[in-house]
């Protein structure tokens, strides 16, 4: 039995993930967790979120709260809380604004509850996965990020749609960066059990196209609806279910790589890890020559951008002691 927590409960993400998680018969205590001056909506939610409860048949306590206590004895904390991107902006533009948001929460999860396993959605989520490990100062396996499990679906949806068969027969995974260096593992990549390549038809399936929208949909719904909502909302539901069913799943997250398995360290980004209830640990695997170049690329990316970010947090702590 576990307590889940959603700190940004109030946002789209985190409401509607909330709700996703909830119906898992191992989540016994929902946790709804926001900024001091939201408790009418937070109570609202919880009312709401019980009526639905009633009408399906789930059992969970929904709690809800403003306060850092409120998050202890927390199994798994899921972290929304930061602003989304307007359609002309990349992810990597809110980096710096969500990073004190994120490090604010992370010293509280850290201090609250250290022995959590806590998954970070706030984006850009691999910059922001290593500020809230850095800032929590937790265990690696016991802090991860979204990171590429949301586009790995994406690339499933587009290559179901191609060969005409139900989402479960595809595999595929698509690692580093939740951004424009993504890299898709064509190499892992299966259709009922078949490896890509020895589909018939497979000449005409069009990569980079696909890969293409993958990139751009993200942005592509935040255009036309404001948000993506259900995509991360599942996909977040997935990992936790993940983790309290202790599955062993084998899925793709942002989590601390480590030089002897990944050739580069220092950096939170997306490869193929092991899910269980004790967190979440990376699986060194072998890529192509043009896969190994193109995750140097994302690492590059991600290292870059995680430096500033962690210096700019630095500096500013130095200015306020
Ligand atoms: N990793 C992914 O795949 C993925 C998917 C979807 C959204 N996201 C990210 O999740 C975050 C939330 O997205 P959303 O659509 O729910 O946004 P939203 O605007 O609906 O919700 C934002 C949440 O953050 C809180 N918040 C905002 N500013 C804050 C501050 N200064 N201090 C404390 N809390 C603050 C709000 O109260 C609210 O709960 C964004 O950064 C978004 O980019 C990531
Ligand atoms: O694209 C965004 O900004 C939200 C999220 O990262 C997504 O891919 O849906």
């Amino acid at each position: 039995m576990a307590k889940v927590t959603i700190i940004g409960a109030t946002g789209q993400v985190g409401s509607y993930a909330a709700h996703a998680v909830s119906q898992f018969p191992h989540v016994q205590e929902m946790c709804l967790y926001g900024r001091p001056g939201n408790e009418q909506f937070l109570d609202g939610l919880a009312h709401d979120m019980m009526d639905s409860f009633a009408a399906r048949g789930t059992n969970t306590r929904v709690t809800f709260g403003t306060h850092p206590k409120e998050l202890r004895g927390s199994d798994i904390i899921v972290l929304t809380s930061g602003v989304p991107r307007h359609p002309d902006q990349t992810r990597l533009d809110l980096a710096l604004e969500n990073a004190k948001i994120v490090r604010h929460y992370a010293e509280q999860v850290g201090r609250m509850a250290p022995d959590s396993i806590l998954l970070v959605v706030t984006n850009p989520v691999d910059i922001m996965t290593t500020v809230a490990l850095k800032y929590s100062g937790m265990m690696p396996h016991r802090v991860f990020g979204l990171g590429t499990h949301l586009d790995s679906m994406r690339l499933k949806a587009c290559l179901a749609e191609f060969f005409n068969v139900h989402v479960s027969e595809v595999h595929t995974r698509i690692i580093g960066e939740h951004g424009d260096t993504m890299v898709p593992m064509w190499s892992a990549t299966t259709i009922g059990g078949i490896q890509i390549d020895n589909m018939i038809g497979n000449d005409k399936l069009p990569r980079e196209e696909m890969i293409e929208r993958v990139k751009n949909s993200g942005s592509y719904i935040i255009k036309a609806k404001g948000a993506t909502v259900f995509g991360p909302g599942d996909a977040i539901a997935t990992l936790i279910r993940t983790i309290v069913e202790d599955e062993n799943r084998m899925l793709t997250v942002s989590t601390q790589i480590r030089r002897e398995i990944f050739g580069h360290e220092g950096v939170c980004i997306s490869v193929p890890a092991r899910i269980t209830r004790g967190g979440v640990f990376p699986i060194g695997v072998r890529l192509s020559i043009a896969e190994t170049a193109m995750f140097g690329e994302s690492v590059k990316v991600i290292k870059d951008m995680t430096e500033k970010v962690c210096a700019a947090l630095d500096a500013e702590l130095q200015q306020t002691e």
